[in-house]
């Protein structure tokens, strides 16, 4: 790849300095000068308007110089014009694993009419934002949003890139390592950078969650994960903070394969897990399923939800929606209470980042203790209602 200013074109106006995502332009003499830290990503030649940068591109031509890789990047997921939370949990492992490496934190906004949302990206963290708008960018699709991110991605060579690992960013994180000829580690829990090596360590469970096990794809460029959900945690938003919002052209194209006709939210139960703060879950050591009422109890008693172990789930006590762990949901509330479960590391997968956990079992030795804040050992059907009565007494209820 190359780039030269062509002297005889360029009038001075100055778009190609403000276009410039990092400050690798400048004027001189009323002539635009390219300094030493170009990434030869192209944009100023994209903004000028008087043919006076000559932009050779090369794509599809391998990795190259794995150093030129700059930058953490996050997909912004958004939906109907309210970014997902789990967008601010990338926003804040990725600030920390930006600053180790001394790089900057962006974010990827794609949609319709969603540059409102760029400077939220911003207070929770990022430094820049690219932002990409258009009507049939409005829903998530994934052919149009891969092009997109993959374009993105060709062009400015972040050196990672991460994804929430929600229906979406599952469906998108795969298909743009695949165009760029990259890898993914898909579902991490844990993100570090190797001080010797500079590489990402991507830690995820491995064989069932027996085992964790640190990935990392030392030849490739950009580094690629995606991240569960609720394991991470957000920064404090700072509305004071600037950074810049760089808007971008929108790959679009005919004849796409699947088109969004209808959206239908789905009907029927709804189990709030992944906001609540507080929530109470049962196991098998419950005994029976008519037990739960005693998880409810409490739950309702504190406005917390109901959660549960696969055991109970798989016994018919109680349906799949509320079980937590490696093939429930992955929660993280401020108190999780595990009330009659061993902690399996599977379990243990799905709410082990909660701030507090209060653990009640009548095995001293249950691997749960291992991870509980407050552990109670005793019999859980004796324990939940005094602990219940407790509360109600000290909230007047
Ligand atoms: C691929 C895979 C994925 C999995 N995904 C998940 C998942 O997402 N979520 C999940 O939870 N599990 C998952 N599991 C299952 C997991 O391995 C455990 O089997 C499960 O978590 C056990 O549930 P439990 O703790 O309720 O039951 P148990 O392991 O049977 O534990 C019951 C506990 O209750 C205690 N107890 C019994 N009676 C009482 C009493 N009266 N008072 C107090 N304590 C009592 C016992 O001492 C015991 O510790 C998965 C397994 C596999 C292989």
């Amino acid at each position: 790849m190359s780039i030269r200013i062509i002297e005889e074109n360029c009038t001075g106006c100055a778009v190609c300095v403000r276009a410039c995502p990092f400050g690798a332009i400048k004027m001189e003499n009323d002539k635009a000068v390219i300094l030493d830290n170009c990434t030869l990503c192209g944009s100023c030649a994209d903004a000028c308007k008087f043919d006076a940068i000559d932009f050779q591109a090369e794509r599809g031509t391998g990795m190259g110089d794995l150093s030129s890789y700059r930058d953490v990047w996050v997909f912004a997921e958004q939906k109907d014009g309210v970014i997902d939370s789990a967008a601010f949990e990338l926003l804040g492992v990725g600030r920390h694993l930006a600053d180790q490496l001394g790089q900057d934190l962006a974010a990827v906004l794609i949609g319709n009419k969603v540059r409102p949302l760029a400077q939220q990206l911003i207070a929770y963290g990022a430094d820049k934002v690219y932002w990409l708008d258009h009507a049939d960018l409005e829903r998530f699709n994934d052919e149009l949003y891969a092009d997109n991110l993959s374009y993105l991605v060709e062009r400015y060579r972040p050196n990672i890139v991460l994804l929430a690992a929600t229906v979406y960013g599952r469906s998108l994180g795969p298909r743009v390592a695949a165009r760029i000829g990259t890898g993914l580690t898909a579902d991490c829990t844990g993100l570090e950078i190797d001080v010797d090596t500079g590489n990402l360590m991507q830690t995820r469970p491995a064989f069932g969650g027996n085992l964790m096990a640190t990935i990392v794809c030392p030849d490739h460029r950009p580094q690629m994960a995606t991240v569960r959900p609720r394991v991470m945690k957000p920064l404090e938003p700072d509305s004071e903070r600037s950074g810049r919002i760089l808007r971008q052209q929108p790959q679009l194209k005919q004849g796409l394969k699947t088109r969004v006709l209808q959206v239908v939210e789905e009907a029927g139960e709804t189990v709030n897990l992944l906001e609540a703060d507080i929530i109470v879950s049962g196991g098998r050591g419950l005994g029976d399923p008519k037990n739960f009422t005693l998880i409810e109890e409490l739950a309702q008693t504190l406005g917390g939800a109901v959660g549960a172990s696969r055991a109970a789930v798989d016994a018919g006590w109680i349906p799949y929606s509320h079980q937590v762990g490696q093939t429930g949901k992955t929660v993280g509330p401020k108190v999780y209470f595990a009330c009659g479960i061993s902690g399996a590391v599977q379990h243990l997968a799905g709410m082990s980042s909660s701030d507090i956990i209060v653990a009640i079992n009548k095995d001293p030795d249950a691997p749960i203790f291992k991870v509980a804040t407050y552990g109670i050992v005793g019999d859980v059907l004796e324990i939940l209602p005094l602990i219940t009565k407790e509360f109600k007494k000290a909230l007047g209820k």
